[in-house]
């Protein structure tokens, strides 16, 4: 079966949810919470165990959960909690140790679609997918694993090696947070929904295009798991590929999950392998004296580049792409920029030149679409640059999270949301040369938009814009 084959496993509904690492912090950051949430909506159906190395009794179990949900900024239901905790229970064991797969074998018994998530360390990827082939789990069911895939090319390939030994792709489920994103619909449904819009979406209308994720906030409780990692492999490679594909690909021919990744994959395709000399950078001062932070670090904190896509839709057209920690907000949006109009053969007597037109999408920390247009407003002297906003939710509308989403549609068996792994192979092949040959790494003051040298790459571009915050 072909990486490239994910149809063959039809969607059967999860008989039981696994959890490996349910004692770690993106359990109690993400899970519980997500979980909670489900129940709350009535979308859970089976029992959940959770496994990890820690002897957690059945209480403590449910105390974690309580922790975690509160946490999460959730009032606690008690009729939802305890319907939640009462299909929830607990397997202490060392994931290297077979018994353990044994003991999850006799807990989960004779269920044809188990559904294991692997909420852990990358190194224990393979050693928990073998001891659960090894044990005869696996089944029909399914395995969802988590970020990080790889870190290069070649460890993507051995990572998909090693998983594909005890699991065949079409049962991998792999997540990125992006692809639960309200957002990344939006932009979706915004794109081929209307036809005003899908016309102007291309090389004849679209200058240039730029994709902003930027984070108000540093890396000062995580250092030692983001100095070996940096911007480009923690969001560039993974979260706003995704967006770019999102953003830039061909409608897909079809709802189904495979014609759906097939388009991703054809438009990563198109994408030339990104330039080293189109790639800024940088740091932000104080980086090195967090802890886990190695001495003299040369991790990137911020990340610009280049990237050009050979295709009869956006040939000629940069896409440029920057992210950044300890930026002034916590932003993320896709961002067309139009051609200019030619000179206005208009007899009236205005004397500025025409901006050129926008269209924002915004994904976070709020979902929206902006229309930057040029007007005549009755009451000024000149045209003058005006925007149409729309927040796509309600202030205070509480939409599902990535997780949430994401979750669920691992319990349901709808792979459309996870990633490939001849996707995960092409973003890593886009990338492959700015891992081999990184340029300099510049410092940029915190609070600042990232290193000046940023602004040179885009400069012929009409510059960075400033991003849509409200
Ligand atoms: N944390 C986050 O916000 C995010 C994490 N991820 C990804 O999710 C996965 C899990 O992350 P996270 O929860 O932060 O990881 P943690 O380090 O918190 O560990 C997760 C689980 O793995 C167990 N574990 C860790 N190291 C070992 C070890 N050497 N031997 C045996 N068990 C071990 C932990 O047990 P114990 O509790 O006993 O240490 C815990 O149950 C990773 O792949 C990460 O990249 C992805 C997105 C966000
Ligand atoms: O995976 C990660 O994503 C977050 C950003 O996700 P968001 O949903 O909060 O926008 C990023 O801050 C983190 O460094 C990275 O590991």
């Amino acid at each position: 079966m072909s990486v490239t084959d994910s149809t063959s496993v039809a969607a059967k509904p999860a008989e039981v949810f696994v959890i490996f690492g349910i004692s770690g912090d993106l359990a109690k950051v993400m899970t519980f919470h997500s979980l909670y949430r489900l129940e709350a909506r009535g979308l859970l159906d089976c029992p959940i165990i959770g496994v990890a190395v820690d002897k957690w009794s059945q209480d403590d179990l449910h105390e974690h959960a309580r922790v975690a949900i509160l946490s999460g900024g959730e009032k606690i239901d008690d009729e939802v909690f305890d319907r939640l905790t009462g299909r929830m229970s607990y397997i202490p064991g060392d994931f290297g140790d077979a018994d353990t797969y044994r003991r999850v074998g006799a807990a989960i018994g004779d269920v044809a679609t188990p559904v294991f998530y692997l909420e852990i360390p990358p190194f224990l990827f393979g050693t928990v997918i073998k001891g659960l082939a090894d044990a005869g789990l696996v089944r029909g069911g399914r395995v969802v694993v988590e970020k990080p895939f790889g870190h290069d090319l070649a460890s993507a390939k051995e990572l998909a090696d090693e998983l594909h030994r005890s699991v065949p792709e079409p049962q991998l489920f792999r997540i990125d947070h992006f692809l639960g994103k309200l957002g990344s619909d939006e932009l979706q449904y915004l794109r081929f929904a209307n036809t005003i819009l899908e016309p102007i979406w291309n090389r004849s209308f679209v200058e240039s295009v730029q994709l902003t994720m930027a984070e108000s906030f540093g890396v000062e409780d995580r250092g030692h798991f983001y100095d070996p990692v940096g911007a480009l492999r923690d969001v560039v490679v993974n979260h706003l590929m995704q967006l770019l594909s999102i953003g830039a690909m061909e409608a897909p021919a079809g709802p189904d999950p495979d014609t759906v990744k097939n388009a991703q994959v054809a438009l990563w395709k198109a994408v030339a392998t990104a330039d080293p000399a189109h790639y800024v950078r940088g740091q932000y001062d104080g980086y090195q004296q967090i802890a886990g932070v190695a001495a003299g670090s040369t991790t990137e904190t911020y990340a610009a580049l280049r990237l050009d896509i050979d295709n009869w839709r956006w040939s000629g057209v940069p896409f440029f792409i920057r992210t950044g920690k300890c930026l002034p907000l916590t932003q993320t949006e896709l961002r067309l920029v139009f051609r200019r109009p030619p000179r206005l053969g208009t007899q009236l007597p205005f004397h500025r030149a025409p901006e050129a037109n926008q269209i924002v999408i915004r994904l976070d920390p709020s979902t929206g679409v902006r229309f930057r247009l040029e007007a005549r407003p009755a009451d000024a002297p000149d045209p003058d640059t005006i925007t149409l906003d729309r927040e796509f939710a309600k202030e205070g509308a509480s939409a599902p999270a990535p997780y949430e989403v994401l979750l669920h549609a691992a319990l349901v068996g709808d792979s459309t949301r996870f990633t490939r792994q001849d996707g995960v192979e092409e973003t890593w092949r886009i990338m492959q040369p700015l891992l081999d040959a990184p340029s300099p790494v510049q410092p940029y003051a915190k609070g600042s938009m990232g290193p000046a040298a940023a602004d040179q790459l885009i400069a012929e571009f009409g510059g960075w814009h400033k991003p849509w915050s409200n």
